[in-house]
């Protein structure tokens, strides 16, 4: 069994921010767990444009309200605590943020470490060994 807790793991390597995101990674790939799973916490009045194209993502909103626009089909989604969109598609989406807005993630296949988006806007497909 694995006990962490959040103030366990901010500041350090598992706790990466990028742009208007900060995602603490409280589970990971060298958890060997098939999943990594995360708190992301994105900052009010932003819009933001993700695209996984390697992973499967699950988001949870727990706090916080916006909008979410799958850039695929051009469907946009209202935003509220205890709303969950699952990227089963890879879909190309945008979040914009009303309110800053505090969500949990599930990656999988599991982001290793310090990912964000590469010069594609996609996250690399890391393994552990
Ligand atoms: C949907 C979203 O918040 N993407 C940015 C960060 C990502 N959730 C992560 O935890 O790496």
């Amino acid at each position: 069994m694995i006990v962490r807790t959040t103030d366990e793991i901010t500041g350090t390597e598992r706790d990466v921010a990028a742009g208007n995101w900060r995602s603490k990674r409280i589970v990971l790939g060298g958890d060997r767990v098939g999943f990594s799973f995360h708190e992301t916490v994105i900052e009010p009045g932003t819009v933001n444009e993700f695209h996984y194209a390697n992973h499967v993502e699950a988001v949870w909103l727990v706090e916080g309200e916006g909008t979410l626009l799958d850039r695929e089909t051009g469907v946009e989604y209202p935003l509220a605590p205890g709303t969950m969109y699952l990227l089963d598609g890879h879909e190309r989406h945008t979040v914009t943020t009303r309110t800053r807005m505090r969500m949990l993630c599930v990656f999988n296949p599991p982001v290793v470490g310090t990912e964000v988006h590469d010069e594609n806007g996609v996250y690399p497909l890391v393994t552990v060994d």
